[in-house]
């Protein structure tokens, strides 16, 4: 920024702006929209970008994350491996490990344990030993060009977030409700699981990510579901178009606390009072969802690590609904259990880079207490 002589030009711009504003520019999503600090910037970003490509050359790196290195710290976005969901609505398993393989990469089958997927480098890569479509890559590797990603034959996303719509695992031909939808990952894969034979009900409040949603849904090839513009909290269990919808799957707005950074010491830490609200909302959407009359399988999930808003929110609301509805001990091989805050709560999922290398997460798993006769799981357990 001092090379390119921005704030000597710009006397105006403040220099916390000019630095969040820059940064936006040359390492996030570009400057979008109106805004005098915007304009000020823009004016400056050819001699900015040509300032950054000089300092690459000067530090011999090739990526602007390796410059972070050079720091000395390594941010944690950047030693998650790269997971890549293969899309089964448009593609197969086999023909994108050989398209990967065309492409120069090595492929190591499906990994035994999650120490195989930490010891990832250079240009090979392994199926996950949890998710069976998905496959995973050494951190890093960039697929946001590539072609498979640009038809949408693949999705990347986070294994954590792809186990809501993997446990939850409706059967083909199911009504299933996904309360807050946008923009739509856990969607396309629940349609993928049904493999478009069902019917997917997605509501949310949100219309920008909503239309973000649709072209990703599309681009996916979905086809199995009605976006609802709408309060889920305000769609009717008794409505007898719900009057078929056996499965939820409830990723409510939460803190994000979870989600791992692209830069060293950035962290996304709620104060109490948002806590508090984002927890109230998420009590009150998960009772409401458990009043959907045929409801059998429930999936709670949050990118958050805290415990008010996630064992706690599903303990509140569990108490009042106990004999109807209990938890699922679901993937006893995963690591990383919910914190023993009550009774059973090792049966739910926790998530982290650490543990299990991927974001943060928390995953709870509800069903119905089967009434008297024995009522065999369709879960993947
Ligand atoms: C964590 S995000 C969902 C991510 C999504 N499940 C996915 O996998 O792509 C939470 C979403 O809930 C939506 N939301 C918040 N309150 C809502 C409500 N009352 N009814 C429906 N959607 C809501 C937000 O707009 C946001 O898009």
């Amino acid at each position: 920024m001092m090379a390119a002589g921005l704030l000597q030009s710009e006397r105006k711009l403040p220099p916390t702006l000019a630095k969040v504003l820059v940064y936006d520019l040359l390492f996030g999503k570009g400057l979008h929209g109106g805004g005098h600090g915007k304009a000020l910037v823009l004016k400056h970003q050819a001699r900015l970008r040509a300032e950054l490509a000089r300092l690459k050359v000067r530090k011999k790196v090739n990526c602007n994350e390796d410059l972070l290195e050079l720091t000395g710290e390594t941010a944690p976005a950047l030693q998650i491996p790269r997971y890549v969901r293969v899309n089964t609505l448009k593609t197969c398993m086999d023909d994108v490990v050989d398209f990967f393989k065309r492409q120069g990469y090595s492929y190591l089958g499906r990994a035994a344990s999650m120490e195989e997927l930490s010891s990832l480098s250079g240009k090979c890569f392994i199926q996950d030993s949890h998710l069976p479509d998905l496959l995973v890559f050494p951190p890093r590797t960039d697929f946001h060009e590539n072609q498979l990603y640009t038809v949408g034959h693949i999705i990347l996303q986070d294994k954590a977030s792809c186990l809501p719509a993997f446990l939850l695992n409706p059967p083909l031909g199911s009504h299933v409700i996904d309360a807050c939808a946008a923009p739509g990952n856990k969607t396309s894969h629940l349609a993928a699981i049904l493999k478009n034979k069902g019917q997917i009900f997605a509501f949310d409040l949100d219309a920008k990510r909503l239309t973000t949603m649709s072209t990703m849904l599309m681009r996916a090839g979905a086809t199995c579901y009605q976006l609802a513009h709408q309060d889920f909290l305000a769609a009717d269990p008794g409505d007898p178009k719900y009057s078929n919808v056996k499965y939820i799957l409830l990723d409510p707005s939460c803190s994000g606390s979870g989600m791992v950074s692209r830069l060293p010491g950035e962290t996304r830490t709620p104060n109490s009072d948002r806590l508090q609200d984002l927890a109230g909302f998420q009590r009150k959407a998960l009772a409401h969802a458990l009043r959907f009359p045929a409801l059998q399988h429930l999936v709670y999930s949050t990118c958050s690590l805290h415990q008010e808003e996630n064992e706690d929110v599903v303990w509140a609301v569990l108490q009042q609904h106990s004999l109807v509805f209990r938890l699922v001990k679901v993937l006893p091989s995963w690591p990383h259990r919910g914190l023993p805050i009550f009774p059973g709560a090792e049966c739910c999922l926790r998530a982290s880079p650490a543990e299990t290398l991927t974001n943060g997460f928390f995953v709870a798993v509800l069903e119905k207490q089967p009434a008297g006769n024995d009522r065999t799981s369709s879960l993947p357990v």
